[in-house]
This record gives structure tokens, sequence and C-alpha cells, in this order.
């Protein structure tokens, strides 16, 4: 991985990223300097299209404008149709790892390829009605798997525990692989996600809905520090 940022964000694992969908954006500039205040070492953001998902959140000018505040690792998560349509511009928007749903490319190959040169990160995302097996032929093209815990589309649903089964089956498969999550991870659920294998812990709702960002993120942290796989 030649991608500094993408390094650094691997290198900082187990991480929590939050993800900005419910920020309050009225406010962005705030809300990311105290994400960075708080010891955040990456930023998840979640760009839908209405189309792939039935939702539509932001594209390119927030991820350039997030870029221009911070020097946080930016990962972009696609819930878009023609993900590789959009590589380019996601790049020059700052992105650094570029997450796109095998769900939504009919052949997942060349948009790998198309990332890659890019020099961002690489990764591939899973629904949860999606098996495995539509990344097992690419681990050793790509950065992460991004394992969804609930269908993309919307913050604030609840944890789908068929994730946890496809981290301990990716994590069995190459141990080596950087493992995300997203859906519903809160102070309940992300205790599991690290037991399974899960390296970086996308979390909405259990921060933005909380006054002091600081403390639910602490809580969160020695959450996964408790059931740290690795630990006795
Ligand atoms: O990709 C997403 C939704 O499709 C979001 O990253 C995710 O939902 C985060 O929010 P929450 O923690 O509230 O579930
Ligand atoms: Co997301």
């Amino acid at each position: 991985m030649t991608n500094p940022r993408v390094k650094q964000l691997f290198e900082a694992a187990p991480a929590i990223l939050p993800s900005l969908l419910q920020c309050d954006f009225g406010n962005l500039e705030r809300e990311v300097r105290r994400l960075e205040d708080d010891g955040c070492q990456g930023l998840h953001l979640d760009v839908m299209d209405g189309v792939f998902v039935p939702n539509i959140s932001y594209g390119m000018p927030i991820v350039d404008a997030i870029r221009k505040l911070t020097d946080l690792p930016l990962d972009v998560h696609l819930m878009i149709q023609d993900p590789g349509g959009y590589a380019q511009a996601f790049s020059d928007a700052g992105a650094d790892l570029l997450t796109f749903h095998v769900e939504a490319v009919d052949e997942i190959a060349p948009v790998i390829d198309n990332v890659r040169s890019l020099n961002m990160g690489t990764g591939l995302v899973l629904n949860p009605g999606t098996a495995i097996d539509a990344v097992t032929p690419f681990l050793d093209q790509i950065d992460v798997v991004l394992v969804m815990s609930v269908d993309a589309g919307f913050g604030g649903q609840a944890f789908n525990p068929v994730a946890i089964d496809k981290l301990k089956a990716l994590r069995a498969i190459k141990p080596d692989l950087i493992l995300e999550i997203d859906g519903g991870v809160n102070l309940g659920t992300i205790g599991s996600c690290r037991e399974a294998g899960a390296d970086l812990f996308v979390v909405g709702s259990a921060i933005f809905r909380s006054s002091d960002y600081a403390a639910a993120l602490d809580r969160l942290r020695a959450e996964v520090q408790r059931h740290d796989p690795h630990s006795s």
C-alpha cells in the first residue's frame, strides 16, 4: 500500500471511523475539529446516489470540502451505480480509501484496477444478503473488505448479525486482510465485531446522537480493547 494516509490508517487499527452522515453539516468544520480533537484516526464518508440505494447523501464537493479541513485519512464508501466511472473524480476530491459495492458492478476486476491506478486504497463492500464468495477471488488485489451489517442506504438501522459470520470467515481465509464493519455498530455490538476479526469500525448514530462525542468514542474504544482477540 503506497497511499501514505491509508498506511497510517491501517497502522492505527483497531480504529473507529466516524461516519459523518449524521453530523451537523451546517457546522462541518467544527464537527471535523471535534473528531480530530477526540483522537479519531480517520473519517468515513458515505456517498449515496438515490439509484443504487434509495437515499441521496452527498458527493465530490463535500469530500473536497472535508479534504480541505483535515489531513485525516478519508475513507469514502461509494453506494452508487458505476463506481468506476467516478473513481477519478473522488481521487481528485481527496479520497484516500475508496470502497465500492460488488452488487453495483458487473465486472469487478477493472474497477479495482482503476482505483488502484489512482493510488487510492481499494475496498470491496458486501451488503448483508451478499455471500463472501463475491469478494474471495479478489482478496489479493484489494486492501479492505467492508462488511455491511445493515442494508446500505441509511444510518440508524439495527445491526444484522449475519456480518459476524462473514468477518470470521474472511479472517480465516486471509489473516492479514483489513476488515471493516459498517452499520449499527454501537456499544452493544462493537465487541462481537472485534472478536470476529474487524479492524476498522464505522460508527454513525452511536457518536452523533450523543452530546459528548469524546465520551462516546472512549467507551467504544474501551469495548474494542476489552474484546481484543489478541489479548489474553
Ligand atoms: O454506510 C452507511 C449506511 O449505509 C453508514 O456508514 C452507516 O449506516 C453508519 O451509521 P450507523 O452507525 O448509524 O449505522
Ligand atoms: Co458507510
